[in-house]
């Protein structure tokens, strides 16, 4: 009987549950179950309900009709849990957009040179790594500390509710800026300059592994075994690993609320001009390494449809901007004030004010605004990829739930100048559902993985326009702060 297994993934603005069975060299998909995700506020702070997180999972266990031999959970990254000895959680689930780290990690850095940190963890300069994190947790809420036993990531607490295993998972630990990236351990030094103890973190594994099986009371009507295989369980390191590429010269952007816009590489990458360039060595899955650059991505559209009241879907917020007058204005979507701004429609229009452009006013100027903003951003990275790799990259793979804004899609095959390959849209499911089946024996390895998602799901091309318009206001968007 053909392998079933069940991937989780859980994004930062939605989750879903999907099923996959491995049948005739392809993967065949159900999804089973879909919710929408988004941090709470309370007090002027940000948080995840993780409890109503692991409550859809369940729902989506209980809910599939057909049997299934392993699930696997992934999330996004550097967030994390405190549990005690008993296995409850000490804190609340910060959400990594909390504004407790605004100006933490100069602190750090006026400590330990940014130089040093870079070298040890090889990990981009987030204000919301977890590194900052924790110092503050440390610093503003000492007492959880003391009751903590585990620091668990996201997606290791959710592993830990299902099988009362506590572990870190490789790929995830490495977006925490306290793992280092030659030892492949957590980083002592690291730990004891902000102050958090080492035996806090349990056993790493790597994906692939089965951390054990589902334990009693989860399905109590299951009478078969379940296993709980450790995908990539960040989910940009799941996300690649279905990357459909058929040669090695290739960028991706994983297409979400961020869009994660790299390379695939054998070895880290940590240069001076790496480190200037603020790239990420984040761990892949099979030991690559991810070296990529977070850009702020499609969080930028999600919180204009939230203020817009929901009344625009996605698709026509596309099909405004397409219709809006091209390059009215354009915004630098990495600067830290799009990072979680109380109203980013203003935002936007503020930063056009203060900046001697037009001001977007309606939804599809405002929309336009920042899908050119973002096309114009991936070509900048695109640009120091090569620099920094040394590769020629004329083909970019863009995977993700973004891949569907075919407008953007467009945009950045001419703004780069490369081809553009756009799916699998469940990328990250479909990575972590192959780590699974590798694991189970169905697929020998990620290369032939690669090849099975290729024949499964195919992917839409976009070639780059001979048009050069662009060019005027590449030389503006270069210019803005
Ligand atoms: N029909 C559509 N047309 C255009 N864009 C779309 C469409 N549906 C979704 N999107 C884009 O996909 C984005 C969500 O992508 P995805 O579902 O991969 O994110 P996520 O998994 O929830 O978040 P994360 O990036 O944290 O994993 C939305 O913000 C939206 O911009
Ligand atoms: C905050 C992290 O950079 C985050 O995990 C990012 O990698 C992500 O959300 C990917 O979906
Ligand atoms: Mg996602």
């Amino acid at each position: 009987m053909p392998k079933s297994c069940i991937a989780v993934d859980i994004g930062a603005s939605s989750g879903r549950l999907i099923r996959s069975t491995f049948e005739e060299g392809r993967l065949k998909l159900e999804e089973i179950h879909r919710f929408s995700n988004r941090m709470t506020e309370q007090d002027g702070h940000f948080f995840w309900d993780v409890d109503s997180l692991f409550q859809e999972i369940l729902t989506g266990l209980k809910g599939t009709a057909h049997r299934f031999d392993s699930v696997g959970i992934d999330t996004w990254g550097v967030d994390y849990v405190l549990v005690d000895k008993d296995g409850d959680r000490v804190s609340p689930v910060y959400a990594y957009r909390d504004h407790r780290t605004d100006g933490t990690l100069e602190k750090i850095t006026s400590v330990m040179p940014s130089e040093k940190i870079y070298e040890k963890t090889g990990i981009q300069f987030l204000p919301f790594n977890t590194l900052y994190q924790l110092y503050e947790h440390a610093r503003t809420r000492p007492q959880d500390m003391e009751g903590a036993k585990h620091l668990l990531l996201i997606p290791d607490y959710l592993h830990f509710l299902l099988t009362g295993i506590a572990t870190n998972e490789f790929t995830n630990a490495t977006t925490t800026q306290l793992f280092n990236i030659t030892d492949k351990r957590w980083d002592s030094e690291l730990l004891e300059a902000i102050g958090i103890p080492k035996s806090l973190f349990p056993v790493v594994v790597h994906p692939g592994t089965v951390i054990g099986n589902f334990k009693e009371g989860i399905l109590p009507e299951n009478d078969a075994p379940v296993k709980v295989i450790a995908p990539g369980t960040h989910d940009t390191a799941s996300a690649i690993a279905a990357i459909p590429a058929v040669s090695e010269d290739f960028a991706y952007i994983s297409s979400g609320t961020w869009s994660l816009m790299g390379i695939e590489s054998k070895t880290p990458i940590c240069t001076e001009l790496s480190r200037q360039y603020n790239f990420t060595n984040e761990g892949g899955v099979f030991d690559t390494v991810r070296v990529l650059k977070n850009i702020m991505g499609l969080w930028l559209i999600q919180e204009v449809k939230r203020l817009y009241k929901d009344r625009h879907s996605f698709a026509e917020l596309v099909r405004l901007a397409a219709a809006s007058e091209p390059f009215k204005c354009l915004v630098n979507p990495n600067s830290n004030r799009f990072l979680n701004p109380a109203n980013m429609v203003e935002e936007i229009q503020a930063y056009c004010g203060e900046t001697g452009q037009a001001v977007p006013e309606t939804p599809g100027e405002v929309a336009r605004c920042i899908f050119e903003s973002l096309a114009f951003q991936y070509r900048d990275v695109l640009k120091k990829l090569r620099s920094v790799s040394g590769k020629e990259i004329n083909r970019i793979h863009i995977v993700g739930g973004g891949c569907q804004n075919e407008f953007l899609n467009q945009l950045c095959a001419d703004f780069t100048g490369c081809t553009v390959q756009a799916g699998p849209m469940e990328a990250t499911a479909i990575g972590n559902l192959l780590l699974q089946h590798i694991a189970l024996g169905d697929i020998p390895d990620l290369k032939e993985g690669r090849k099975v998602v290729l024949e499964s799901f195919g992917n839409k091309t976009f070639v780059p326009s001979d048009s050069k318009t662009f060019l005027p206001h590449w030389d503006t968007f270069t210019r803005l702060p």
